[in-house]
């Protein structure tokens, strides 16, 4: 069948038919994402080899969010996450974007940063000139480190110098600007900075101290936008009340804070499931949010377009690779890149930005109607169902009663499983 993402009702079949299910409809050889098995993926001899002092190997539920239209593409998007609600949340909102034609993304091109601390000059604005000067000699020092990458297209592109006065004296800080192409790029420019390190600090007249990424990694953004039609998110009032939702968002940190943290909701689950660095991308993100007047607000925006529709989204730092880390090395990552279809780290990045987008429309918009409890502990009763000993055949009777009851919580869920048990 022709690749495509709106699937009905994938929530009915059993784990492999799903799975089975998924593939055709991504239209890949189911044997292509065998690794989401957890017999066929990542096994203790790999894993031995990724971190240290291996013990075991923990098991993160992977899940593939429908509806999504990028780009004019269908797209099926692995996402791994341990948190009920999500998955379901963002095929939800792609749902609704689908309406008006899906998500349409952007990105600058893949410029992460190193940074190289020079300490005790005792001219500061003269170093930062002397290291501009010598800016030719520095990039060629740089990519005598990486020939690969640069065959590869990318590189040094530029230098640049900041002053930071500190509590313990002026710091010159020089920033190897570097296009990264489709690794995630950490390793790739720690070695660079490592290698320029002492002659910059010999430019400068004073001597090196850190020599390492930044992490906020503003060079290297994606963008995500989508228009949520009016109708099918519920009408109007709907629409204002998503307004209120955003506006709240973007004016209150406290409030700025667990709105972000829905949007990670979905940005991690990716981020997650194809094998990159979680924490990096985080950290990226959480640094883009603080304002130039420095409010910690959304990193996302909400607007009433001239229809009355909501016109969605979401500009942040998405710093993923296809080449390096777990990403190459992790069968269930392979299998979800395999998935996702995409060839350059851009393209994913601009996945994983449009799931972040379609993720805080779904909970924003729960929050402005119903309220979050309604859809999200629905699902999350079957984890209590579970916790309190429910088999796979009693799970299904114990969560309809958690419903009804409108008491989704551990002690009626044992209560409801010893009555059930006992027959009555
Ligand atoms: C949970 C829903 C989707 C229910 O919403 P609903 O309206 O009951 O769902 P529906 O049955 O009408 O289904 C609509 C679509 O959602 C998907 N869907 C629906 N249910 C399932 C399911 N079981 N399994 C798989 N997919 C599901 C599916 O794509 C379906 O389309 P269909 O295929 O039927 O044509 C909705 O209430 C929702 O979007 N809620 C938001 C939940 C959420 O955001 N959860 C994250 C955890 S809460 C949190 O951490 C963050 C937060 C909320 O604090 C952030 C913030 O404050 O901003
Ligand atoms: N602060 C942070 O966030 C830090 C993160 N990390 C970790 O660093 C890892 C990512 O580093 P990264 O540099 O991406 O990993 P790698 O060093 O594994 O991959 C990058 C290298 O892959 C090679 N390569 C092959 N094909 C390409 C291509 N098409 N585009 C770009 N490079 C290509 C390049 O040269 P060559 O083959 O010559 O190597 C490049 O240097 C992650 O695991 C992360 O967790 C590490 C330190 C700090």
């Amino acid at each position: 069948m022709p690749r495509t993402s709106r699937i009905q009702g994938l929530r009915n079949l059993s784990v492999e038919a799903r799975r089975k299910f998924v593939a055709d409809a991504a239209g890949i050889d189911p044997a292509s994402i065998a690794a989401f098995d957890p017999a066929h993926g990542l096994g203790t001899e790999l894993a031995d080899h990724m971190i240290e002092n291996v013990t075991g190997i923990l098991g993160i539920p992977l899940g593939v969010a429908t509806n999504f239209v990028i780009n004019g593409a269908d797209v099926l998007v692995p996402m791994a996450t341990e948190e009920a609600s999500v998955v379901a949340a963002a095929s939800n909102a792609a749902k609704i974007a689908r309406v008006r034609g899906g998500f349409t993304t952007s990105s600058t091109p893949p410029v992460m940063q190193a940074q190289v601390q020079i300490v005790g000059v005792a001219d500061p604005e003269a170093g930062r000139v002397r290291l501009l000067e010598a800016r030719d000699e520095l990039i060629a020092l740089a990519n005598d480190q990486d020939p690969k990458l640069v065959e590869f297209g990318g590189g040094v592109r530029d230098i640049a110098v900041r002053l930071v006065p500190s509590r313990a004296g002026t710091y010159v800080v020089a920033h190897l600007r570097v296009d990264v192409r489709d690794a995630m790029g950490a390793n790739a420019v720690n070695t660079m900075a490592e290698a320029v390190a002492a002659r910059a600090a010999e430019i400068a007249r004073g001597s090196s101290l850190l020599r390492i990424l930044t992490n906020k990694a503003d060079l290297r953004l994606s963008r995500a936008r989508a228009v949520f039609d009016a109708d099918a998110l519920g009408g109007p009032e709907v629409v204002d009340n998503i307004i209120h939702a955003a506006a709240l968002a973007e004016a209150d940190p406290y409030r700025a804070a667990t709105h972000n943290k829905g949007i990670m909701n979905g940005i991690t689950a990716v981020v997650l499931a194809t094998g990159n660095d979680t924490r990096a991308v985080e950290a990226g993100a959480h640094s883009h949010a603080v304002s130039p007047a420095g409010l910690y607000t959304s990193l996302s925006r909400f607007e009433k377009d001239a229809d009355g529709n909501v016109a969605g989204t979401l500009e942040l730092p998405m710093p993923v690779g296809l080449v390096g880390g777990a990403t190459k090395v992790h069968p269930a990552a392979q299998a979800a890149i395999t998935l996702l279809g995409v060839r350059t780290a851009a393209e994913l990045a601009e996945i994983i930005t449009a799931v972040g987008l379609a993720q805080n429309l779904a909970a924003v918009r729960a929050l402005a109607t119903e309220g979050i409890q309604r859809g999200h502990m629905s699902l999350h009763a079957r984890n209590i169902a579970s916790a309190v000993g429910a088999t796979a055949e009693e799970v299904p009777a114990v969560v309809a009663r958690l419903i009804a009851d409108k008491k989704v919580r551990a002690d009626h869920a044992a209560q409801v499983l010893a009555e059930l048990r006992a027959g009555r």
